[in-house]
């Protein structure tokens, strides 16, 4: 196994841009030591990098859509990536991509890179929780969990270490109470859908596995429960050096403020992606501010929803069409020093773990 010999003397850095249209922004820490390999796990840690990646449907004689234009990005070991839009922007696609999950309609162009490799991901390494949450019915969340744990805990571990990791997860997820309740389904009531929600994350963070794809894991859960999955699922990645991954439809201000780093796709194309703590100067100078008190997300996702444009009077204060801010947005994002930062910290990441 390679541990990125070499790398130990290197200590963790924090990369500033002296020339960043977010004035000395951090622009988010590349930490070096995650690529050691330490006692709390024995797997590598994963940085997972998409310079310059296209998603396309259909074919020559009816013509390809984009469905991804151009995207580029990095996720790294120990924080959680949020992959924000309105509706039908991009987001699962963008998923699915990187988690090597395209169905056959769907075309990848670019490159996306394990550790600075084309390679694929080695068995068990990665978890994916999909919007749906395909469950068993019949069992309760204890039996769902314990079963599931039996089977995707290394032989290495005993059947009580296994136990102990199921009790462990139901209660990381706050579904202690629920431990002993059949999850059921259509016509054969059991959970709610935000519980059965939990369980299906609980299924996938049993393993700790290195890289985490999380399709909406906040849906059907209220404020709290949000806030506390998500929570638990950032001390997850920190403790555990875990890439996550999350589509997220409408994170309140405390769940936005726990992701790392944000990316803004709107109509397939990057609006924004860096650290989310610099999104709003991002906005700011683009003449898009955020109103003091509102939530950010909130305001993101206003200004860069294009599906009820009609709702808004052009005639009326001389507000913009949606379309053209999205196209202003992206484009200022494609000039910025930030993208520039971003692509010189993707070069970083590929000399570091060659
Ligand atoms: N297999 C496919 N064939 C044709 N179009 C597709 C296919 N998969 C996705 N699309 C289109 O690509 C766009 C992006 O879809 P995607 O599911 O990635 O959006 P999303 O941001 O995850 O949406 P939501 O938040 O509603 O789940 C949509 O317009 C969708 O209709």
């Amino acid at each position: 196994m390679d541990t990125a010999s070499g790398l130990g003397s290197r200590k963790a850095e924090t990369l500033v841009d002296p020339e960043c249209d977010c004035h000395g922004a951090v622009l988010g820490p590349l930490v070096l030591d995650s690529m050691h390999v330490g006692p709390k796990s024995n797997r590598r840690a994963i940085w997972l990098t998409w310079p310059d990646v296209w998603v396309t449907v259909g074919d020559h004689e009816d013509g390809c859509v984009p469905i991804l234009q151009g995207l580029t990005g990095f996720a790294q070991p120990g924080e959680v990536l949020a992959i924000m839009g309105p509706s039908g922007c991009g987001k699962s696609t963008l998923l699915d991509a990187l988690a090597g999950r395209l169905d056959s309609k769907r075309r990848l162009s670019g490159q996306i890179l394990v550790n600075g490799r084309k390679e694929p991901l080695a068995y068990g390494t990665s978890a994916y929780v999909t919007q749906d949450d395909v469950l068993t019915s019949t069992l309760t969340v204890k039996e769902a969990v314990y079963f599931s744990a039996q089977l995707q805990l290394p032989d290495t571990m005993t059947p009580s270490e296994k136990k102990q990791r199921a009790e462990a997860t139901i209660k990381e997820m706050g579904l202690h109470d629920a431990a002993g309740t059949r999850i059921g389904g259509w016509g054969n009531k059991g959970l709610s859908n935000g519980q059965r929600r939990r369980v299906s994350i609980c299924m996938e963070i049993l393993t700790r596995p290195k890289l985490l794809f999380l399709d909406e894991p906040t849906s059907g859960l209220d404020s709290a429960a949000s806030y506390y999955v998500m929570r638990r699922i950032v001390g997850l990645a920190k403790q555990h050096d875990m890439t996550v991954l999350a589509s997220v439809h409408q994170p309140s201000s405390e769940v936005f403020g726990l992701f790392h780093k944000l990316c803004l796709l709107s109509q397939g194309r990057t609006v924004y992606f860096g650290p989310s703590s610099n999104a709003p100067e991002f906005f700011s100078l683009n003449g898009f501010r955020c109103p003091s008190l509102q939530n950010p997300s909130d305001h993101y996702l206003r200004t860069i929803n294009t599906d009820f444009d009609e709702d808004i009077d052009p005639g009326l204060g001389g507000k913009p069409r949606t379309q053209e801010v999205i196209k202003v947005l992206a484009e200022s994002y494609k000039s910025s020093s930030c993208y520039r930062h971003i692509q010189q910290q993707i070069e970083d990441i590929h000399e570091m773990v060659s």
